[in-house]
């Protein structure tokens, strides 16, 4: 490519700082980053760890996997439905290892922007790539990424299975399922690791909010 073809794109500096935000909100900014099978419990954790937050005065958002996948990331499906099958397959993202890559890197990107806006920024997606993970803590200033691990066995989550998706990936109806014909790489050194199979959602979400407390999360900057 020519560089006059080049596409040129220049940072911008905010007149607002973090800071300014953070101070503004009282507390810090950080990505809380809940990995783990379907099933494991990320999305009811993580949804009673933002009303724990809300009801404290703290300003979160929760990113949550199902969701961001009907609209950001939505799926060639999704896509397709709305502007055509050829579109759907360009931008739609599905479940093979290069889409949840992408699926992870545009979250870990969006969950980068809303930490640096001053919010603590709950994500739950299954995120089974070591890698992706560590891409993603690597983009962000050091000690914004709080992985958080919800441990339920595959045993546990195939059994709760609420939505159906285990009993359809062993029947052949689901392909690169995570647990079944897809691999989930376990956090290695996460900040916290949640024993969804004993623990109930409100004690786990507990345990976050305490882990947040300790790390001067939640601290008032007033
Ligand atoms: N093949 C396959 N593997 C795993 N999960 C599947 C699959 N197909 C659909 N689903 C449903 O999509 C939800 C996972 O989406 P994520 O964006 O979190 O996945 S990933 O991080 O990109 O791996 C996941 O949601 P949760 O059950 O809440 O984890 C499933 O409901
Ligand atoms: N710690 C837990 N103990 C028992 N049941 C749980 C626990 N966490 C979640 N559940 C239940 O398990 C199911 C799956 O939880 P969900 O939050 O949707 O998981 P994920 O978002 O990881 O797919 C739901 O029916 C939920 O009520």
């Amino acid at each position: 490519m020519a560089d006059s073809e080049k596409p040129i794109v220049v940072w911008h500096e905010h007149s607002v700082s973090r800071a300014d935000r953070e101070t503004l909100n009282n507390h810090r900014g950080c990505v809380v980053w809940f990995t783990g099978l379907s099933g494991c419990g990320k999305s009811t954790i993580a949804n009673v760890v933002d009303q724990m937050l809300y009801e404290r005065g703290v300003h979160s958002y929760l990113l949550d996997g199902d969701n961001v996948r009907h609209g950001l990331n939505a799926t060639p499906e999704i896509l397709g439905a709305r502007f055509g099958e050829e579109f759907g397959k360009r931008f739609g993202l599905g479940f093979s290892q290069q889409d949840r890559e992408e699926n992870i890197r545009r979250v870990g990107a969006v969950a980068g922007l809303m930490s640096d806006a001053g919010l603590v920024t709950l994500t739950a997606f299954v995120s089974p790539y070591r890698a992706d993970r560590d891409a993603v803590r690597a983009g962000l200033p050091e000690g914004d990424f709080v992985e958080v691990f919800v441990d339920a066995s595959l045993e546990t989550c195939e059994s709760r299975d609420p939505k159906g998706l285990y009993k359809k990936a062993r029947a052949g109806e689901i392909g690169n399922f995570t647990g079944i014909s897809s691999p989930y790489e376990a956090p290695e050194n996460a900040e916290l690791v949640l024993d969804s199979n004993r623990l109930t959602p409100a004690e786990l979400a507990e345990q976050v909010i305490e882990f947040l407390e300790k790390a001067g999360k939640l601290k008032e900057m007033k």
